[in-house]
């Protein structure tokens, strides 16, 4: 009696399983079909768009790296393609063209940026990556490009620059000392610089409290490259609080507020004179309490702001520099003529000035190229469209999210040639530049209205790093090595991480 009991049980959950498997068939055809011959779509000519499937849409293309499966599939679909993640449509740009197209001639349409679970959490939509298009965004940008910008800072930053580099010069002639085939990780070196430079020039601090936020700017990064539930589909944001994710958002937001909450505090109770020089939040209380301000800086935009300049500035340069290192490095006739040029430039004097930098042509071309063919924001920083428009024919309605990828388009063999291939000799007697590139074809930093604003500043920076770590020392692999080049797996997030960090064996130079 157990016996058929039991089997009659099992006879039943099979029955059941079967019937709810067949339901859910059946509906995905039904979704498929009723996709198939929406009237409403089919009379407007939106761009190719491959077939997708009913709730999630497009979501199984992003892949692990989407860069490269969004290159992958214009070279099915074109330049110009409509996806749809879950419920938001997504226009996926790969032609320098179409680029134009956003960020010239309707660059008004596209200077929006949509956001998501993670900047909401952090930012909200007050600071300058995230804020709307519009009078407090152009005020805020324009803060933070002066501040950037006035002679005053440049000179700050130079002296602070060359300080923290001088510490990992040090470091690193240390470890020579110790062996021959001492290996030193570089990227976490360089990390260090730049965690202790940053926050030096935008919170006036060193190495102090920010070692107990030390991996916030990291966080906040991963984080903002996160998609949850909530970002496609809606109905569906309670999957987020069961997968831990929510919170995981939640907690490093409630850390980045305790943090800059502390940093305002500090800046508060030690203001400077008018006179004095003071760092990025001095100038920020500066304007907020100026009557003459343009706009009223509240306590929570002051915060954002700031974020922006602590984990922009911390991560995009990381990142930068590790691929600069291991491209150069991959490249021995780059490194030699990098460094003959360099030490040239430095000649006797044994110490490398910044002034030094400018006359350095050939860096130049090198940082331009590894930009080129590892740009940091693979997908730059998305767009949104604020009304519908025509672009190639092609109806864009409003609110469609934008990803321009940058990686594809500087690559692209019809701009670039053998673009596979590292030659920063291509930029030698080159008109093409970052700002000034009116092709839209070299677009590390983006392009019009919301380019990066720190476009001179991060590259005076990377240049800064690169020219000491390949002025002071000849490198080589460790001894053990498996393979003869370092290694240029890419990571997936917002960054374009590298998987492992650069490790070698530095070799004191005799001058
Ligand atoms: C190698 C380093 C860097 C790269 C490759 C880079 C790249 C970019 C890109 C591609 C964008 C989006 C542009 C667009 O939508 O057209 C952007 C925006 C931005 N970047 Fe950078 N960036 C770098 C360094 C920095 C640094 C050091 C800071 C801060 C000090 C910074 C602050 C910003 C801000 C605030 C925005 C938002 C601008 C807006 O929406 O108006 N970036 N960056």
């Amino acid at each position: 009696m157990e016996w058929f009991d039991k089997h009659q049980n099992e006879a039943s959950f099979q029955h059941w399983l079967f019937v709810v498997v067949l339901i859910f068939i059946f509906t995905f055809i039904i979704l498929i079909w009723i996709e198939r011959i929406n009237p409403s779509k089919k009379s407007l000519n939106l761009p190719p768009s491959p077939p997708k499937l009913p709730i999630i849409g497009h979501l199984l293309y992003l892949g692990k790296l989407p860069h490269r499966s969004f290159l992958a599939l214009s070279e099915r679909y074109g330049p110009i393609m409509l996806l749809h993640f879950g419920q938001t449509p997504t226009l996926i740009v790969s032609s320098a063209r179409i680029c134009k197209e956003i960020m010239k001639t309707h660059d008004t349409i596209f200077a929006n940026r949509p956001n998501s679970s993670a900047s909401r959490a952090f930012v909200g939509e007050l600071d300058v990556g995230f804020a709307p298009y519009g009078e407090y965004w152009r005020e805020i940008r324009k803060i933070f490009v002066t501040d950037l910008l006035t002679a005053k800072r440049r000179e700050s930053f130079k002296f602070v620059r060359e300080e923290e580099i001088g510490k990992m010069v040090s470091i690193i002639k240390e470890s020579c000392s110790v062996g021959s085939d001492v290996t030193v990780n570089v990227s976490e070196l360089v990390a260090t610089v730049v965690r202790n430079f940053i926050p030096r020039i935008a919170l006036g601090e060193s190495w102090g409290r920010t070692s107990k936020y030390a991996d916030l700017p990291k966080l906040v990064a991963q984080n903002l490259g996160t998609i949850t539930f909530e970002d496609v589909l809606p109905s569906l944001k309670w999957l987020d609080v069961l997968t831990g994710l929510d919170k995981r958002i939640k907690d490093v937001a409630q850390t980045v507020e305790q943090f800059l909450d502390e940093v305002i505090d500090d800046h508060l109770k030690s203001r400077k004179g008018a006179d004095e020089p003071g760092d990025f939040v001095d100038t920020l209380l500066a304007y907020q309490s100026d009557p003459a301000s343009a706009i009223d800086l509240t306590r929570e935009s002051l915060k954002t702001i700031i974020l922006d300049m602590y984990v922009g500035g911390s991560d995009m340069l990381n990142t930068s520099s590790e691929w600069v290192m291991t491209e150069v490095f991959n490249h021995p006739s780059v490194m030699k003529k990098l460094q003959n040029e360099i030490r040239e430039v430095v000649g006797t004097k044994s110490k490398l000035d910044e002034s030094d930098i400018i006359r350095m042509d050939y860096l130049h071309c090198v940082i331009k190229e590894t930009l080129r063919i590892r740009p940091t924001l693979a997908l730059l920083v998305p767009r949104l469209s604020s009304a519908s428009v025509t672009i190639e024919g092609y109806h864009i309605p409003a609110k469609t999210r934008v990803y321009v990828n940058a990686w594809a388009i500087l690559r692209d063999p019809k701009i670039w040639d053998r673009p596979e291939e590292f030659i920063p000799e291509r930029f030698i007697d080159s008109p093409t530049d970052f700002k000034y590139n009116n092709d839209f074809g070299f677009i590390p930093f983006g392009g019009g209205r919301r380019m990066c604003p720190a476009v001179s500043f991060a590259t005076n920076s990377l240049e800064a790093v690169i020219a000491n770590l390949f002025y002071w020392f000849d490198w080589k692999l460790p001894n053990d090595a498996k393979e003869k080049k370092l290694d240029t797996t890419e990571c997936s997030g917002a960054t374009l991480h590298k998987k492992y960090p650069v490790v070698l064996v530095p070799i004191a130079h005799t001058f």
